[in-house]
């Protein structure tokens, strides 16, 4: 039986309280049209860079940010720590799948209704990039965050609000994945701790590398 005819919903997996997965929730020419925007925003008005932290290191991932610039530990409007340029604005499309996504890991038709994001992280990982276990917790808002994922597969290691250790359960994400992380689980710690190079399907738009997108809701208005 042919999907285009008769699609079937996604199965969700609750990974813990608040937080969902939705394996293959984009279909390609999403994850394509998604990752020509990325690449788009990459080049600028801010350029994708490693981000600097404040010990001196830099995060092996790149990141471009949208609607509002985050860097170590804050949000602002110009890319303060790059090149000073006003972040290219938050696209109504995007607010528009966020919402698309809640309905679907929440399964609740009302559920994306107040949600308002704006500000987006895009993540690329490349060679031995991972992110350490870490709270999103810059935002003055509770709303939850929505995280897509296009090219190289990772694991996503999904802890608790207590702290970094355990317990935590390791997901694979794979190209089209969404997750979502809210109620009980807003603040809780997470990570990337493996990329899988060579296992995106170059129908992603992506022939190598992980693309992470997160939204988010800032809180700070204006
Ligand atoms: O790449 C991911 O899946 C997670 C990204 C993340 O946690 C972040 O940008 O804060
Ligand atoms: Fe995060």
């Amino acid at each position: 039986m042919s999907d285009a005819l008769f699609p079937v919903p996604r199965a969700r997996v609750e990974i813990a309280p608040g937080a969902v997965h939705v394996p293959g929730w984009l279909d390609v020419d999403e994850q394509r049209r998604l990752v020509a925007a990325c690449r788009d925003w990459a080049r600028g008005p801010v350029p994708i860079r490693h981000t600097a932290l404040p010990g001196g290191g830099r995060m092996s991932v790149q990141t471009v940010c949208l609607g509002w610039h985050w860097s170590p530990y804050r949000y602002t409007r110009t890319a303060v720590d790059v090149n000073d340029a006003p972040v290219a604005p938050f696209p109504d499309r995007l607010g528009d799948l966020g919402r698309r996504a809640l309905v679907a890991a929440y399964d609740d038709p009302h559920a994306g209704d107040d949600y308002t994001p704006d500000t987006a992280l895009i993540n690329f990982y490349d060679g031995d990039a991972r992110m350490g276990m870490h709270q999103d917790k810059d935002e003055r808002s509770d709303a939850p965050i929505v995280s897509l994922s296009i090219g190289d597969a990772c694991t996503f290691r999904f802890g608790n609000t207590e702290s970094r250790g355990r317990p935590h359960r390791d997901v694979r994400l794979e190209s089209g994945d969404l997750f979502v992380f809210g109620g009980p689980s807003r603040f809780a710690y997470h990570g990337v701790p493996k990329v899988f190079p060579g296992t995106a399907d170059p129908a992603s738009g992506m022939t190598r590398g992980r693309l992470n997108l997160t939204m988010r809701v800032t809180g700070l208005g204006g």
